[in-house]
């Protein structure tokens, strides 16, 4: 499936049996230890590309066994396995609404449908813990009910919370990039803010570039290496780390991107109190297509934390995509209630808010691979940097 173009490769069959009973983290450091071959075969070339995202269902996790969640699900991406992604969990919605293969889900029957407001609700425990997804269904000419793809599907986050606002940075001579240098600067000041996984966020002005991404008019590969030094950077400063460790789960405490925002508005669609346009690096170095759902739930956080944005109010995220969409595929978004995160013995660890997001993912179609004895790709996979730079 896409959503505003950035793909989920949905694994419904084939991958190696985790142990169980095991939790969804335990799971997804067994599928890092023992199959990592998996996800290369599948995210990098010949089958898959630089910026392939993936979605692996987890029929069995902690959460399902005690009935707060209908299935699990491992993502996927260039380096490895992230913690929370938006994009994919709304096209899982779409998906599990329409998949009646007990073998895919078997949870397929307890779902509840809201026959007024014509919304079927799929509860999935991502590594984050449990996202609510609402899907629009329909009764299609055979009387089956199906996610309707032309109303928005949407999900409720886990908590989210600012970490670290307005921090400056010192960036090192090493790793100073030509755009700052030409402005005579040293640092960089930007703010960080978790939304299932922790996000950078910073300026493009900051950064020494000028606006332009909500007009799809910027120099992308001068970006590109400017984010690939900063984030080099940043996960190696000590001072930073606080930043970016998470209070409870130390499996969620590391940098998983830095997005660059822009102040340009980009689309704001009716309905939507504003917008805002943001260009999203993640894992090594991929680039989002869409909007990114859990940097979004991560800037309302932020925007809550500085008092800029109130609970009810709608604001539209775009990426350099959904604007050339002329707004098509833009993530609108809005804070549905405070929620604290608490730690094992219920203390409040740090006060955040819960996000609803909404947007829309189509199917793209559907696809068997295969891996043959001999084949020397088949299980580290390759991208163009690895075979030119290693
Ligand atoms: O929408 C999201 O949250 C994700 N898209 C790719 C990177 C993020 O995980």
């Amino acid at each position: 499936m896409h959503t505003t173009g950035e793909p989920t490769r949905i694994v419904i069959a084939g991958f190696p049996a985790l142990s169980t009973p095991s939790t969804l983290l335990e799971q997804r450091a067994e599928a890092r230890s023992q199959h990592d071959h998996i996800r290369k075969r599948l995210m990098l070339e010949p089958r898959g590309h630089y910026d392939m995202y993936g979605a692996v269902l987890r029929q069995d996790t902690e959460l399902v066994r005690s009935g707060q969640a209908h299935i699990g699900v491992l993502f996927t991406h260039n380096q490895g396995y992230s913690t929370m992604c938006g994009h994919a969990t709304i096209a899982l919605g779409r998906f599990l609404v329409d998949t009646h293969d007990p073998a895919v889900f078997p949870k397929r029957e307890e779902l509840v449908s809201d026959p007024v407001r014509q919304t079927t609700r799929v509860d999935i425990h991502a590594p984050c813990g449990v996202v609510n997804v609402s899907v629009p269904t329909r009764q299609n000419e055979r009387g089956v009910l199906v996610a309707d793809s032309e109303r928005d599907v949407s999900f409720i986050s886990t908590p989210a919370f600012a970490s670290g606002i307005r921090v400056t940075v010192s960036i090192p001579e090493a790793r100073r990039w030509p755009e700052l240098v030409a402005q005579g600067r040293r640092s960089v000041t930007l703010d960080v803010s978790f939304g299932g996984t922790f996000y950078a966020l910073v300026s493009a002005r900051e950064l020494g570039f000028p606006t332009g991404l909500a007009r799809g008019r910027m120099d992308l590969d001068a970006l590109s290496r400017c984010v690939t030094l900063l984030k080099a950077h940043l996960v190696e400063d000590e001072g930073f780390r606080k930043y970016i460790t998470h209070p409870v789960t130390p499996d969620y405490s590391f940098l998983y991107s830095v997005m660059v925002v822009d102040e340009e508005v980009g689309v704001v669609p009716a309905g939507a109190d504003g917008a805002e346009t943001g260009l999203c690096f993640f894992a090594d170095h991929q680039i989002d297509r869409s909007p990114t759902g859990s940097c979004v739930v991560a800037r309302m956080a932020l925007a809550y934390a500085k008092g800029i944005r109130k609970i009810g109010e709608r604001w539209t995220y775009h990426s350099v995509v959904s604007n050339a969409f002329g707004g098509e595929g833009g993530f609108t978004a809005s804070i549905t209630e405070e929620a604290d995160v608490t730690d094992a013995q219920g203390r409040v660890v740090a006060k955040g808010v819960r996000v609803c997001v909404e947007g829309r993912a189509f199917y793209t179609g559907s696809s068997t691979f295969v891996a043959e004895t001999g084949d020397a790709t088949a299980d580290s996979g390759f991208t163009m940097q690895s075979v030119t730079q290693g």
